[in-house]
């Protein structure tokens, strides 16, 4: 199994409640999962757990077999650059970089650039004409974009994402993740989702439904 989550419990410090109670699920290699649940029920929370960015008050994270709960900050933020991908509401693209050095700002560091995947991904996000841009100089919908190129470019085992194609029209969102779909296919990753729709939810294999601090899996 690629993820185990067992057991999890979070309370935020200084919080009156715990906003994960005992969540436990599996993610397999190859498998899309989109995780819905109302405003403040955790989603983000638990988002931030398997990114290894937080630690939960209880229960233990597997990814690839190894506990991520315990890892150093270092050996967290390497796992972020090498095995796991992120891409959040807030693009977090750096602004003095083009969109091509953006794109592949995180395989760089993590050691994983390859030019040609690199070069296809961009392709694929139709971002071809605008490598030479800056983040100024594009529109919103083309930076959210730019932001999941970056993540695809890692190869990553695992991409984590938080409303990905919240800032695109209906009709870039559809392509933006009918295009995630394919590269989870392609590539054998894992896609995790966090959405507000149940469009996009239903368009995933698996569906997991936060409330009341417990994950259930919903029916598509
Ligand atoms: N750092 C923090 N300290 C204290 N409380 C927090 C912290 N982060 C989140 N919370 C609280 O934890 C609960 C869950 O927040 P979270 O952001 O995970 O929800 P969410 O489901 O992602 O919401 P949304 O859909 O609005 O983004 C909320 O009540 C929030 O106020």
């Amino acid at each position: 199994m690629l993820l185990t989550v067992k057991g999890v419990t979070h309370r935020h410090p200084g919080g009156t409640r715990d906003v994960l109670r005992d969540v436990s699920f599996e993610v397999a290699r190859g498998e899309s999962v989109a995780l819905t649940g109302e405003s403040g029920s955790g989603k983000s929370t638990l988002l931030h757990m398997l990114a290894a960015l937080d630690h939960p008050l209880r229960g233990c994270i597997e990814f690839g077999g190894q506990d991520i709960t315990a890892l150093s900050d270092k050996a967290a933020s390497q796992l972020r650059r090498s095995h796991i991908a992120l891409v959040f509401q807030q693009f977090n693209l750096v602004p003095a970089l083009s969109v091509a050095d953006n794109i592949a700002l995180h395989a760089k560091l993590g050691q994983r650039f390859d030019a040609s995947w690199t070069e296809e991904v961009t392709a694929r996000l139709g971002l071809s004409e605008l490598v030479g841009r800056y983040p100024e100089q594009i529109s919103g919908g083309q930076q959210q974009r730019v932001a999941i190129a970056r993540a695809l470019a890692l190869r990553p085992d695992l991409l984590l994402a938080d409303e990905p194609t919240g800032n695109l029209d209906e009709t870039a969102s559809a392509e933006v993740l009918r295009l995630m779909l394919d590269l989870v296919q392609d590539t054998g990753c894992a896609l995790f989702l966090v959405t507000h729709s149940a469009a996009i939810a239903a368009r995933c294999a698996s569906h997991l439904h936060l409330s009341g601090g417990q994950v259930r899996v919903q029916s598509t």
